[in-house]
Parts: structure tokens; C-alpha cells; sequence
């Protein structure tokens, strides 16, 4: 059966979206790989399914380029806003809000979670920080912000070799579900981010991954809120008082629309 797509962009990390509302249509881990695959498919970090909910305008099921299927992602939360005008959307990781603002998107994600089973660990530690290190990332913070995320703060971003440590922490057993790796430096008030996603590896940028490095640096006393959050592919404005769901403002990009034949 053809099935129309769209590829869009938030800063860079890129999507498939595969709009199911109206017309079922059933995606398995090996269909995922095959459309994000950038040689032999249609190429993305992340596969978006959209389906009708009960409890929102839309439910958003979200896919990571090994086929994963996973809770959230800040950048195409902003994409699906701008595609169909929806304001509220459910996904495994909980309900979002999302309104255009001028040619920005503002998304509002959940309420950060910091208990060691939200996050989660396989067993009780500590998350803030969390008492343990990778050769020579130390001490990161864990949140949950819809998805799990580690967040280590250094004195130079580009002393952290992401790519070769990343899968290393991504993949250690303290964390049953896997985790997003991020290493940020705060510069000037301001944020800079590098992402090493789960299951998608490094990204130009990753609107759960600033979330949750925004919030970590807010409580630990190293930024105010609002803060700038810059990535590869570009900025993304974070909004976070404790005790509130943490709101993201930014871009998303529509790049075409385009057709292709699913089994
Ligand atoms: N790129 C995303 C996050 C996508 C999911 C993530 N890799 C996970 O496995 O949780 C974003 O913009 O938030």
C-alpha cells in the first residue's frame, strides 16, 4: 500500500512522519530500521507515527533509528505541533501542550521526575547527582523528562568523546531502559549541548536531552531560568520552575512531502 509521508526537522534532528489517523497502519521494529536507514530508505534519526487518541488531539508514537519504540522527543513534539495545529498530544511518556508562537513552536513536555525508579535505575542511588563515573564524565545528573536522560556538566565540551563513550553509557546495566547521554558546558548565563541519543547516537540536536540539561542546571544553581540551550543544529529557549512541567521554545522545519510503498 503507497503511504504518504513527511519529512521535517527540529535544529537538524530529523524525522519521518507516517500520519495514521485515519488510515491503521502497523510498523514493527524492521520497517523502522528500513525507512530511517539514510542510504537504502528514507532516512531519519527518528520514525514518527501519528494515531488517533481518546485523550488528546493525536497520539504520537515515536521510533529511534535501531527501531526502538520510545516515550518522547522534544523536537518532533514541535514538528507534529506545527504539521496539524495540535495542541494537546499523548505519548508513552506522557501528555504534551504544544502552540505556535509567532514562527516558534512552544511545547510544554511533563513535570521532570528524579526518583531513581522514574528514571529508571535498576536499583536506588542517588540521581542528583548520580555517585558514578565513565572514564572521564563524572558525577551526571539523571531526570526524567517523558525519556531518560544523564546529564554531565564539563569544563570543555569538546574533551568528552561522546561518540566512543557514548554507547558504553547508554547501554550500562544501571540503566534497564537505556539512557540519552548529554555533556553540556554553561557559558556566559547560556548552555551548550552535545547529545549522545539512545538508540539514535549522535544528533545536531535533542529537544528532551536540552529539557533535561536546562532543569539540572536550574537546580544546581548554574543557570536561571529562562535559559538558551545551543546545540549543532541550533538554540532552543527552556523555561523551568521547580514543581512545573518544563516548556521548550524553538523552531521545526518542514523539508517535502513524499510517498513511498509499505507492506
Ligand atoms: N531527538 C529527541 C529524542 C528522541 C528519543 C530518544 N532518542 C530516546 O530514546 O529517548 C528529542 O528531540 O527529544
Amino acid at each position: 500500500m503507497r503511504r504518504q509521508f513527511h519529512k521535517m526537522h527540529g535544529l537538524g534532528n530529523d524525522f519521518v512522519i507516517l500520519d495514521a489517523r485515519e488510515q491503521p497502519l502497523a510498523i514493527d521494529e524492521s520497517l523502522v530500521r528500513q525507512l530511517a536507514d539514510r542510504k537504502h530508505g528514507i532516512g531519519c534519526d527518528q520514525l514518527i507515527l501519528l494515531e488517533p487518541s481518546k485523550s488528546a488531539d493525536l497520539r504520537m508514537r515515536i521510533f529511534n533509528e535501531d527501531g526502538g519504540e520510545v516515550q518522547s522527543c522534544g523536537n518532533a513534539t514541535r514538528c507534529v505541533v506545527k504539521l496539524t495545529g495540535a495542541e494537546t498530544i499523548e505519548t508513552a511518556g506522557g501528555l504534551l501542550h504544544g502552540r505556535s508562537e509567532g514562527d516558534a513552536i512552544e511545547v510544554a513536555l511533563i513535570e521532570p521526575r528524579l526518583a531513581w525508579d522514574a528514571i529508571p535505575l535498576a536499583y536506588p542511588l542517588p540521581t542528583d547527582p548520580l555517585p558514578m563515573g565513565w572514564e572521564n564524565l563524572d558525577r551526571p545528573y539523571a531526570i526524567n523528562v517523558g525519556n531518560p536522560h544523564l546529564v554531565f556538566f564539563v569544563d570543555d565540551l569538546e574533551d568528552a568523546d561522546l561518540e566512543g563513550i557514548g554507547p558504553g553509557i547508554e547501554t550500562d546495566p544501571v540503566f534497564p531502559e537505556r539512557i540519552n547521554v548529554n555533556v553540556a558546558t554553561v557559558e556566559g548565563g547560556a548552555i551548550r549541548l552535545r547529545t549522545f541519543e539512545r538508540g539514535a547516537g549522535l544528533t545536531r540536536a535533542c529537544g528532551t536531552g536540552a529539557c533535561a540539561t536546562a532543569v539540572a542546571a536550574i537546580r544546581s544553581g548554574r543557570a536561571t531560568s529562562p535559559v538558551e540551550v545551543l546545540m549543532t543544529g541550533g538554540t532552543l529557549t527552556i523555561n523551568w520552575s521547580p514543581g512545573e512541567p518544563v516548556r521548550m521554545r524553538g523552531d521545526a522545519t518542514y523539508v517535502f512531502e513524499g510517498s513511498i510503498e509499505l507492506p
